[in-house]
């Protein structure tokens, strides 16, 4: 069990996604698929649909709040998100979306690609599943 600061109230258990470096999601995420498309990110390629997405924070366009909305209008966003420090395009987004997020991981040494994870966003914890 993992503590945490709770930003977006629910729970959302899936396959965790990683990044190392933060994520616009104007301009960077395709909201009709859930794909990154900055040719410069890391995750390029890969889907965040149905995925707990593992990032340091957002950066970019405040319009990325109305993004995640979109992507949830779309079925195409993430099950949940977990900050290593929330800011509030993310939070925004999430909360307004009903995504459940975190930050602030007390330890982050198994937050690795592919691990099967639940976020509760009401107690502030993730759980290893
Ligand atoms: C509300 C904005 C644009 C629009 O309506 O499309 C301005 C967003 O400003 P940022 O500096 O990109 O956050």
């Amino acid at each position: 069990m993992i503590e945490c600061r709770n930003i977006a109230k629910g729970k959302g258990k899936g396959e965790l996604i990683v990044s190392s470096e933060p994520i616009s999601f104007l301009g960077g995420v395709n909201p009709e698929t859930g794909e990154i498309i900055d040719p410069n990110h890391e995750l390029k390629g890969q889907i965040i649909k149905d995925k707990v997405l593992f990032i340091p924070g957002g950066k970019g366009s405040t319009v990325g709040s109305y993004v995640i909305f979109q992507m949830m209008k779309n079925n195409t966003a993430p099950k949940a998100i977990i900050c290593l420090n929330a800011e509030p395009i993310i939070a925004t987004g999430a909360i307004m979306s009903d995504i459940p997020m975190v930050d602030s991981p007390s330890e982050t040494k198994d937050l690795v690609n592919g691990a099967l994870v639940e976020v509760d966003g009401d107690e502030g914890i993730i759980t290893i599943l």
